[in-house]
């Protein structure tokens, strides 16, 4: 039996196939600003992103979520990194209404989505595969969508073109030039950051979480858009409501890089 997010496969059966589910840095988490320390060693060494135009990016539905996968050398440094992280793929969670769909919450409150842009060590590790399970092996950018009456241009990209990709492993290429930047809150140096883990199986507990802010604002129509993508063929469920509650912060330091 394949994870998934229903009510026999969803998050609190993954710890049977996936026993780190029940350990100590696993994501998503709580975000309480007040309970976060102010790190001046992150301003210090402020956030870096160099991302590239991908001349033809891929962006497939693997069945529980939309992802683009990229090719170019767009990397991020500074910050609570330690040497150079590259983009691998991004991707997004949402909800089958407003009121809910993000992984992170901010004071226990849900955004209608957050879009993740997963990053690996290349410093240290040759691919995604081989930094995927290492402690500092993965850093993943977490950006809250909320709803506003103008579409997001840099997302208009994608989700004009979601009707091509509505069925499980079907896959296009957006062909003029992308560049992943524009799906980054104008504010990127405002974020809390801690140690956690992928929030989907194998749960792996190797990710730098970076979680901005500032949200980026997205349409109505563009999260239908979202929830009109299928997890399987025609005739198959939505897919909605794709994201994991949150775990305990435990003995974790959750830290900001701003007051
Ligand atoms: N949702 S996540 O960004 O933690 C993720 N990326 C790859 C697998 N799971
Ligand atoms: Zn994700």
């Amino acid at each position: 039996a394949t994870w998934g997010y229903g009510n026999d496969n969803g998050p609190a059966t993954w710890v049977k196939s996936f026993p780190v589910a029940a350990g100590t840095r696993q994501s998503p988490i709580d975000i309480v600003p007040t309970a976060a320390k102010c790190d001046t060693k992150l301003t210090e060494n402020p956030l870096t992103v160099n991302y590239s135009p991908e001349p033809a990016m891929e962006l497939c539905n693997p069945g529980l979520s939309v992802k683009a996968n990229i090719k170019s050398k767009s990397v991020i440094k500074g910050g609570p990194l330690e040497g150079e992280y590259k983009l691998e793929q991004f991707h997004l969670h949402w909800g089958s209404a407003d009121k809910q769909g993000s992984e992170h919450t901010l004071n226990g409150k849900m955004f209608p989505a957050e879009l993740h842009l997963v990053h690996y060590n290349a410093t240290k590790y040759s691919s995604f595969g081989e930094a995927v399970d290492k402690p500092d092996g993965l850093a993943v950018f977490g950006i809250f969508l909320k709803i506003s009456d103008k579409p997001h241009q840099g997302l208009k990209s994608l989700t004009d073109v979601l009707s091509e990709v509505q069925y499980k492993d079907k896959s296009i290429n957006i062909k003029q030039e992308y560049n992943p930047v524009c799906l980054l809150p104008d504010n990127i140096n405002k974020y809390w950051t801690y140690l956690g883990s992928l929030t989907t199986p194998p749960l792996c507990e190797s990710v730098t979480w970076i979680v901005f802010e500032e949200p980026i604002e997205v349409s109505e129509d563009q999260m239908k858009a979202f929830r009109a993508l299928c997890c399987g063929e025609c005739g198959s469920a939505p897919i909605v409501d794709n994201y994991r509650p949150p775990l305990p912060l435990g003995n974790r330091q959750l830290r900001a890089s701003f007051q």
